[in-house]
């Protein structure tokens, strides 16, 4: 069952999701500098964790590992935490545990970016990124598709596909603000 949070709408972290290189690092890092907030980014904190990069987690630990050590970082900043921008790894809103913590107490932004837009990204990002290793872009493009069920329980979503990340985040930064405006206006 998923609780109503008690938190206050301006102070409920903002949590970006989407797929693999969708920009969830990039424009996090440029909203939480726009609205002066602490960024986070999952995948790195789970690597300072771990003291050693994904791709070695993955091999060395096994993949059930990593989404165990992720679920429990992800519901831990949802709950005892507040007012940080914070990006997770492209897999972690798969468990449901994750979504509802996120759906329960943050704002939840989900980066779109339409498949083909998204392909030219492959080669920026596949050598970094184990669960796109050894898979034809048929298998990836199998995997982009499916993940979309989860990414459509959101807050707010935001296309990027003409978009650079400086011009993304500003969207970001005023829809959110709007939010803000509309449901907890400062004046009430
Ligand atoms: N709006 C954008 N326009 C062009 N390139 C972008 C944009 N956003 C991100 N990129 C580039 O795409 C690549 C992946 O970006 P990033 O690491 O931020 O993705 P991510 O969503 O955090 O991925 P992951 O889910 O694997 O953590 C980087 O090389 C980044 O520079
Ligand atoms: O989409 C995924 O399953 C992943 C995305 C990355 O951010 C990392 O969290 C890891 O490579 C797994
Ligand atoms: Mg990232």
């Amino acid at each position: 069952m998923k609780e109503h949070s008690e938190i206050p709408l301006r102070e409920r972290n903002i949590v970006l999701i989407g797929f693999m290189g969708v920009g969830k690092t990039t424009i996090g890092q440029l909203v939480a500098k726009k609205l002066y907030r602490d960024f986070i980014d999952v995948d790195q904190e789970i690597e300072n964790r771990c003291n050693m990069p994904i791709p070695m987690i993955f091999e060395q630990m096994g993949e059930d590992y990593f989404r165990k050590v992720e679920r429990e970082l992800i519901v831990d900043l949802c709950t005892n935490t507040r007012l940080k921008i914070i990006s997770l790894g492209g897999g972690a809103y798969l468990q449901e545990e994750v979504r509802n913590a996120c759906l329960s107490h943050c704002i939840v932004f989900f980066l779109d970016l339409s498949w083909e837009y998204w392909k030219d990204r492959l080669p920026l990002i596949v050598n970094s990124r184990p669960l796109l290793k050894n898979k034809t872009l048929e298998e990836v493009e199998q995997l982009f598709f499916k993940r979309r069920e989860a990414y459509s329980l959101h807050n707010s979503r935001v296309l990027t596909n003409e978009l650079d990340p400086e011009t993304a985040a500003e969207q970001i930064v005023e829809s959110i603000k709007l939010t803000w405006d509309l449901y907890q206006p400062h004046d009430k």
